[in-house]
């Protein structure tokens, strides 16, 4: 599919972790993370992926203070990750200057390797009022491959997940706060994105309600044939599997719709 793979782990068990995301409690949401962190390297696990804006919520009233705590949440993140020889990725709030972003943070083992500022906001939970645009993509090598950055609505907009692996990537990691009732969508659009770019899709949502939000869970991993390797419930949990690299390259072969794509005809993606 390209020749930019990044190989570097054949057979990878990664997981999400999904849990309630207690609105403004940053401490709470932390520690959430740190024992979901532990229970997934017990178990193998080399990638994790959390919920969107994982520490805080949509707190639009209190965003810029708890947004302030991001460095030190990521400077814990990262501990965490080189303490279980791990990839983390999960979007927090970022403060630049005055503006907000709703950022995914790419950290492999201590190292923060890359920051990808969500393209797509969801007018209907009123993020285009806080929150300003990114206008970049995301694909990074780590130590377990070659990974590719997207934040939940985004999961609408094929196009970026086209373009996130005409960059290479064989593995799209998408964190996410999406409510009912609306799990239809989520659950075929994972897919779909997984099938069509014949990627993993790892993709963590929250669970629980905050505000008038009620959140389904349904975390899901997918494999590049769109096959359902692991799904939450509804419940705080963590979701694992492994995937197979070697797999992924001979389905590409077998079925090998990359090549035979016809974008001189109706793409501009080259
Ligand atoms: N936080 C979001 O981007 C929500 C996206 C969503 O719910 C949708 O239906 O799309």
């Amino acid at each position: 599919m390209s020749d930019k793979t990044g190989e570097a782990t054949q057979q990878l068990t990664a997981g999400c972790l999904q849990f309630n995301i207690a609105m403004g409690d940053v401490e709470g949401n932390l520690q959430k993370v740190r024992d979901g962190l532990q229970a997934l390297a017990r178990q193998g696990g080399r990638l994790a992926v959390l919920p969107e804006m994982w520490s805080c919520g949509f707190d639009y009233r209190n965003l810029a203070t708890l947004a302030a705590h991001t460095p030190q949440v990521v400077e814990t993140v990262a501990a965490l990750s080189a303490r279980h020889d791990m990839v983390v990725i999960g979007s927090l709030p970022e403060l630049d200057g005055d503006a907000l972003y709703n950022t995914s943070y790419l950290v492999d083992r201590g190292v923060v390797r890359g920051r990808y500022r969500k393209l797509h906001l969801f007018s209907p939970m009123r993020e285009d009022r806080y929150l300003q645009a990114g206008s970049k993509t995301l694909v990074a090598d780590t130590s377990v491959g070659r990974i590719g950055l997207a934040i939940c609505y985004d999961l609408r907009f094929p196009e970026l997940f086209r373009r996130l692996t005409l960059d290479g990537a064989d593995v799209i990691c998408l964190s996410a706060q999406w409510p009912k009732p609306r799990r239809d969508h989520w659950c075929v659009l994972t897919r779909a994105r997984a099938i069509e770019n014949q990627v993993f899709v790892l993709a963590a949502n929250c669970c629980g309600v905050q505000g008038k939000l009620d959140f389904f869970g349904s975390s899901m991993i997918l494999s590049p044939r769109g096959e359902v390797l692991a799904e939450a419930k509804d419940q705080p949990c963590e979701v694992l599997a492994t995937l197979d690299k070697q797999a992924q390259r001979d389905y590409r072969a077998a079925i090998p719709a990359w090549h035979d794509r016809r974008p001189d005809v109706y793409g501009v993606l080259t």
